[in-house]
């Protein structure tokens, strides 16, 4: 049968105000420029650019509970959720440029609300489930996944501009990969709740093709839901990928995270990608900020069938002498 025609729904959201670090909101335009459209062109994906998102202005955002943000974090999240619910309805794959990762809360509400129940992939250094309770940054950027999972709402209290989301995601429906700097509140919630983890040591131990083959079949163990996958640059080694706002040593290589994107497209489930925390000022030298943004965009073409074996179009034909 005719190989299916991929199409991406890209969504710019330059987004910083999840964590301290000014630059995050550079990420989108600098992974559009580094021809993002063009190569899922050349792949024979379909392509709609929905723009970048624009974020309601909230001058006082005083702390709530400590975290920082929270009123505009949660203003940017509806309008994110919108977004994603809308490329969805028109039936691509959402791909959300970040901006940083609190920037997960809309993108998997409405990614929820579109389409249903989901299993989430979570590729990152870090397990982002503080709840504000719990944070000693007080940054968003290190809490998403605890406004989203069901088990942890009686553990997070109301926030300004939060009402409009509820949790969406059951603890037994998530996979993190790539772990290696997790808080001890944040490692006993994953312990607690039972959560998947691939750190990496097992990605050490069991080599990235056996983490993958894992983290399908505990997912499927049930049923086979659309996945999305959020990814975090700072899962990469900041050897490759130093342009970002939280880099933590020992991370995966360049092809074990793309082993990952490319082992999730076969799947044929993914249904929404987040790219997140490319900081373009964290970068102390251009050749480190061009690294960081094209392993992005080499992630990304592997979510949407670039194969380093190569690829062709379907209807090509070799030039006639
Ligand atoms: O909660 C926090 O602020 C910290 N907790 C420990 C890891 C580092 C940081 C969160 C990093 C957020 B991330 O993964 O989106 O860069
Ligand atoms: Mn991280
Ligand atoms: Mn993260
Ligand atoms: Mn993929």
């Amino acid at each position: 049968h005719p190989p299916l025609q991929r199409s991406a729904g890209i969504i710019g959201a330059p987004f910083s105000k999840g964590q301290s670090t000014g630059g995050v909101e550079c990420g989108p335009d600098r992974i559009r420029a580094a021809g993002l459209l063009d190569r899922l062109q050349q792949l024979g994906c379909a392509v709609k650019d929905y723009g970048n998102l624009t974020f309601e202005d909230i001058a006082v955002d005083e702390p709530v509970r400590g975290s920082k943000s929270v009123r505009a974090v949660g203003s940017a999240n509806r309008r994110l959720s919108e977004a994603v619910q809308a490329v969805k309805k028109d039936g691509h794959t959402a791909v959300m440029l970040g901006g940083d990762h609190s920037l997960a809360i809309g993108s998997i509400h409405g990614h929820t609300a579109a389409v249903g129940p989901l299993s989430v992939v979570w590729v990152d250094a870090h397990a982002d489930v503080n709840t504000p309770l719990t944070s000693y940054t007080g940054n968003l950027h290190g809490q998403p996944m605890s406004y989203l999972l069901y088990e942890l709402q009686s553990k997070v209290p109301v926030l300004p501009n939060f009402s409009w989301m509820k949790p969406c995601l059951s603890s037994q429906d998530l996979v993190y990969i790539g772990l290696r700097d997790v808080d001890p509140a944040e490692h006993y919630i994953l312990k607690l709740l039972g959560v998947k983890v691939f750190c990496m040591s097992q990605v050490d131990q069991l080599g990235v093709a056996r983490v993958m083959e894992e983290t399908c079949d505990y997912l499927w163990n049930r049923a086979k839901k659309p996945i999305h996958l959020s990814y975090d640059i700072d899962a990469i080694d900041p050897f490759i990928t130093p342009a970002t706002g939280t880099p933590v040593v020992g991370g995966l290589t360049y092809r074990e995270g793309l082993y990952i994107t490319e082992h999730l497209c076969q799947t044929g489930l993914l249904s929404a990608v987040d790219l997140v925390e490319v900081n373009p000022l964290r970068g102390r030298t251009e050749d480190h900020v061009q690294s960081t943004v094209s392993t992005a965009v080499d992630l990304l073409l592997g979510c949407f069938g670039r194969l380093r074996e190569g690829n062709h179009l379907p209807n090509y034909s070799l030039p006639e002498p």
